[in-house]
């Protein structure tokens, strides 16, 4: 068995003791029940994922940022030049990125795997040396991976979520750093939830109007380059779930590198049963293309935050997921779900620490009252 087998067969559904003794155990909690509102959901579902209650605390973290470059950059949809993605790597190795200074904050390491920037960049403590190839080709004019490129980067991004777990990291983070990303995110946002390019392409890093209506129909040119632009008699709807076969095909048809890459890293954290923290469109984009291949990995997956990318708020909506931050950013790096990981810790803390009626001699609410007469 190849490891994307392997990994997808290792990738199982939520223990359901785990998730029903959480759920009793949240409700014995000195707090009214329910009071914790979504953390409580994500309390529950950390234990269905480690199969015990209470699981274990989500920390030490790790995020990984998987960088590449993009071949549809050619096309004019985004402003800033292919090399700040090789720039940026050095800026995140230097550690003078947004995504250090928030990692910093909460205690996480930070990882840049290279796993097809353009440019040629030199060994350095912290970066791992994963180049499948120098940017995807241009999805307008043929698939921007091959099959085995796709296959390669989703290998790498497993393997580097099975040596972050190795090494102890307890909560895996995913990061993206690759100039045009929004424009592939796009297409594959619009492939698998089959809404239209206008509907899921945004501005990424900030364009105009023009620019904007321009990168709107570079997603359409590419998605019906490779019939995946949902029309009334395509078939494609989005409500029918897409085959792994088809997922495979339209990672390699308009995903990035990076994108095979998430898509390996969340599997990888899926089947080691370790929660995996997502960050914005990039992230959603992979999260379905995971999805789509092991429906079961969105046991794993908590939305660290709400992209101000359209494209996002569609895919965690056809994923099922609510995100725990909303603050407007549209960054990338991993900051939203850096931003996002104490809550997902205080969430599993609670379950350690906090007392329960009997333990703490606090009563419970009085029998007696009819909740008509009770203001909860
Ligand atoms: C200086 C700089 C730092 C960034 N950090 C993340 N991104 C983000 O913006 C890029 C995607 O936006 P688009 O599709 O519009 O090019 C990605 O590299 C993403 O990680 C950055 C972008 C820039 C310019
Ligand atoms: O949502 C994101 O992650 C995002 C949005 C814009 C640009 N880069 C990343």
């Amino acid at each position: 068995m190849s490891l994307i087998e392997e990994t997808i067969a290792a990738v199982r559904p939520l223990d359901e003791a785990a998730v029903r003794e959480a759920r009793e155990h949240q409700a014995r909690l000195t707090k009214p029940p329910g009071s914790l509102g979504v953390l409580e959901e994500v309390s529950v579902r950390l234990a269905g994922l480690a199969g015990r209650c209470p699981p274990p605390l989500p920390e030490p973290a790790a995020v990984a940022i998987f960088a590449a470059d993009h071949g549809v950059h050619a096309q004019g949809v985004t402003p800033w030049p292919q090399e700040v993605t090789a720039q940026m790597v050095a800026n995140f190795l230097a550690g003078g990125a947004v995504v250090n200074a928030f990692a910093g904050q909460v205690g996480a390491t930070v990882t840049v795997v290279d796993v097809g920037v353009a440019a040629e960049l030199g060994p350095a403590p912290g970066l791992l040396a994963r180049k499948v190839a120098p940017g995807t080709a241009d999805m307008t004019e043929g698939p921007a991976m091959t099959p085995g490129q796709a296959r390669q980067a989703m290998e790498t991004g497993i393997e580097v979520a099975r040596d972050l777990a190795g090494d102890g990291a307890r909560c895996l983070l995913t990061g993206d750093m690759g100039i045009a990303n929004t424009t592939a995110s796009a297409a594959l946002i619009a492939a698998f939830t089959g809404l239209p390019p206008e509907r899921v392409t945004g501005r990424g890093t900030g364009i105009d109007d023009r620019t904007h209506a321009h990168k709107v129909e570079v997603v359409r040119a590419a998605l019906a380059r490779h019939g995946l632009l949902p029309t009334p008699d395509s078939g494609r709807s989005g409500t029918a779930p897409v085959t792994r076969p088809e997922a495979e095909r339209i990672l390699a048809a308009v995903g990035g590198l990076e994108h095979a890459a998430l898509a390996g890293f969340i599997l990888g954290a899926a089947a080691l049963r370790v929660p995996v923290v997502l960050d914005g469109v990039i992230a959603g984009a992979a999260a379905l293309v995971a999805a789509a291949m092991a429906p079961d990995v969105l046991g794993a997956c908590v939305a660290g935050h709400r992209s101000a990318e359209p494209g996002h708020s569609a895919t965690v909506g056809h994923l099922g997921l609510r995100p725990l931050v909303d603050l407007e950013l549209r960054l990338g790096e991993g900051t939203g779900a850096l931003l996002a990981l104490p809550l997902v810790q205080g969430a599993v803390r609670v379950l350690h620490e906090v007392a329960t009626f009997d333990s703490a001699g606090v009563s419970g609410k009085d029998p007696g009252r009819s909740h008509d007469t009770i203001t909860e």
